[in-house]
């Protein structure tokens, strides 16, 4: 399998403060497979994933080490390669998919917009483009989906409104960062069934995740951050079976009290 993304010794410090926020990470991530970033609040995970996706501000981070996509270094990257290569083959779905669109406009108008971004294409084209995106994902009455105001769905449909979005353009890489948090347990499941079958279809997906029943169900590979540190990483059913870092330990024991984890 092709290793898409290779990150190696990544260290983020905020500028101006002696504060490591990431600390000389390494990990990868092959073609069809999901690798889940599990620790608590804080521990770097999302800093983590910005890196990635070239999201941080230079002037504000200090990062160094390595990302490289397919070969490509992405730390460096000249800004309008970078954009062009992150907006184009990787994704982000984020935690609230509430603050991802804006009030103000309906859903139809912003995947135009979006598309029209990223792709050279009339509004009629990124219409018929976005609306079946929609019906791919086995979405219902999708014409008045297009049609609404964000604050009239759900934060289920949002999110996968988002997935369908983030799909449309191709991408190789998704991650999707506390994606399933924000909803309750049926959407929960409903966008996990998404990004299963994401997984399924070939591109390599960074789950973010507190939870380890989120990363069981999906998860090939995991890395545990406390502190900006990777502090184990291994196989889906290494790390469950046989956690050796207490903290590991003790997120697994806190994911089974909340629910019982299958792998
Ligand atoms: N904009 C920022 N400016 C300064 N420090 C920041 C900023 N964003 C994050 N940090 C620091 O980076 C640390 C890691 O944050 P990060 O968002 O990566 O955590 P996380 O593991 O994703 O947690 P959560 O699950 O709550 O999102 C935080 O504890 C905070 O100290």
């Amino acid at each position: 399998m092709t290793t898409l993304l290779e990150v190696r010794d990544l260290a983020i410090e905020l500028r101006g403060t002696q504060q490591p926020i990431v600390k000389h990470s390494s990990f990868s991530l092959k073609q069809g497979s999901t690798l889940a970033i599990v620790g608590e609040s804080g521990s770097g995970k999302s800093m983590t994933c910005k890196a990635i996706m070239g999201l941080l501000n230079h002037k504000m981070f200090n990062i160094s080490g390595s990302i490289r996509y397919l070969g490509t270094e992405l730390i460096g990257l000249e800004e309008r390669l970078l954009r062009s290569l992150c907006g184009s083959k990787m994704a982000m779905i984020v935690q609230n998919p509430m603050t991802a669109f804006d009030p103000a406009s309906k859903i139809g108008a912003q995947i135009i917009e979006t598309l029209q971004v990223h792709r050279k294409m009339t509004k009629a084209e990124a219409y018929a483009l976005g609306l079946a995106a929609l019906e791919k994902l086995n979405l219902s009455r999708c014409e008045q989906l297009m049609n609404s105001y964000p604050h009239t769905l759900s934060g289920g449909m949002l999110q996968r409104i988002i997935i369908a979005l983030s799909l449309i353009l191709e991408p190789e890489i998704i991650i999707a960062d506390e994606a399933t948090t924000a909803l309750d347990v049926r959407n929960q499941g409903i966008v996990l069934d998404e990004l299963d079958s994401i997984k399924q279809s070939g591109i390599g997906l960074i789950l973010v995740t507190h939870d380890f029943g989120v990363a069981a169900r999906l998860a090939d590979e995991v890395i545990v951050m406390k502190e900006g540190l990777i502090i184990e990483t291994g196989t889906i059913h290494e790390v469950f079976t046989s956690p050796r870092d207490t903290y590991t330990q003790e997120l697994l024991q806190a994911s089974l009290l909340k629910r019982e984890v299958k792998l």
